[in-house]
């Protein structure tokens, strides 16, 4: 183990730590739009639209063309790589709508998990090789953070020792990778709520599995204050009996407070499933929790910002303004519950309390 190293440049460090800053900026959070085409496919099945380029392009049209106080709310975009090349009708590309409008875009850098050999099932997250020179890309194109998710699986023997090691060393490769192209790396190790563990044994796995991507993070000279984490909150698995918003608020402060050291500029949790509702009532009350606070504690949500949207739209150009409304009105809700000042029920949505969990979803 060595002490000797170099920390980044003086310019480096300013320029990661303020886009780090900028994206969890009091009431604001993340869209996470990166589905992949697979994921993207699933999501328009469920409202009868077929997975074509022009419909993924139109939908993403809906999403950026929303009304500029969107970026009251909202201070990042997270796309995949096919979305940064796009362009709404006009001709103007994606990536410079969303700067327009004071929304800084991201983008999801990892290719997908792998079966880890021997394991009970378990994965770890590829695309390592050609990293550096996809950031030196994407950075050119105008996107300042990125985004790389690992998964690890509740089960009687796992996480495994294999899998939290593997996967804390490849998001801390990952992240120093971005650090050295100027970009802001989100590290985002998923514990998956799939199971019918107990909110205890919850809050222990994402404990363990945090302390060791910190360890990591470490090891490769990860400058903290220029990075974000993007966790799951600590809930209990789907088969088992549902906490109340502040036990979940309470074990996930408390297990954050024990692994993420107070340089992190913020926390900006994934909805992992819950409905639209749990996810903004979760938040709010994570931002009251009894329990040391030292980083911004917000959301990069994906289903949870975007159901009553797809909903509301079902692809139809006459649905598109109220396709919109919705998302201004849960991006507003998860806005109000970074102050922990959201009131349970205060906002509509087409599908605000439908489940978003989906039974061993193959990511
Ligand atoms: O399976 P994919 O296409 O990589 O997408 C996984 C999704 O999970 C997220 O990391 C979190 O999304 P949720 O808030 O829906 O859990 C998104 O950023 C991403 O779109």
């Amino acid at each position: 183990m060595t002490t000797y190293f170099n920390y980044p440049s003086k310019e480096l460090q300013d320029e990661l730590r303020s886009i780090a800053q900028k994206i969890v900026a009091p009431g604001k959070g993340i869209l996470a739009a990166d589905e992949s085409v697979s994921t993207m496919g699933k999501r328009l099945k469920d409202i009868g639209v077929e997975n074509t380029d022009e419909n993924r392009r139109a939908y993403r049209q809906l999403l950026f063309t929303t009304d500029d106080k969107l970026a009251e709310n909202i201070s990042g975009v997270i796309l995949f790589d096919e979305t940064v090349y796009q362009k709404a009708d006009d001709g103007t590309p994606f990536v410079q709508l969303l700067k327009k409008k004071g929304i800084i875009p991201g983008i999801k850098v990892d290719t997908g998990v792998v079966n880890l050999m021997g394991s009970e099932d378990e994965t770890t997250t590829q695309g390592l090789d050609d990293l550096a020179k996809r950031c030196a890309k994407y950075k050119k194109e105008g996107c300042d953070f990125a985004k790389w998710r690992c998964v690890l699986k509740i089960g009687k023997n796992t996480p495994s020792y294999q899998a939290i090691l593997e996967n804390a060393n490849v998001l801390a490769r990952y992240a120093s990778i971005c650090q050295s192209e100027r970009i802001v790396p989100i590290v985002e190790p998923e514990v998956l709520p799939d199971g019918d563990h107990d909110l205890d044994r919850a809050q222990k796995v994402t404990e363990t599995v945090l302390a060791a991507v910190y360890k990591a993070l470490n090891d490769h000279h990860v400058y903290l204050e220029g990075t974000l984490l993007k966790p799951n909150m600590v809930t209990a698995g789907q088969g088992a009996k549902k906490n109340t918003p502040e036990e979940i608020a309470l074990a996930t402060v408390t297990a954050l407070s024990r692994t993420v050291p107070a340089a992190v500029p913020g926390i900006t949790f994934l909805s992992g499933g819950q409905s639209e509702e749990e996810a903004s009532v979760n938040l709010s009350a994570i931002n009251n929790a009894p329990a040391p606070r030292p980083w911004k504690l917000t959301f990069s949500y994906g289903r949870a910002l975007q159901a009553s949207v797809l909903r509301a739209w079902g692809g139809k150009k006459e649905n598109i303004a109220a396709g919109q409304q919705e998302l201004i009105n849960r991006a507003k809700a998860n806005g109000n519950a970074t102050y922990g000042c959201y009131k349970a029920g205060s906002v509509k949505g087409a599908a605000r309390d439908e489940g978003l969990h989906i039974d061993n979803h193959e990511y």
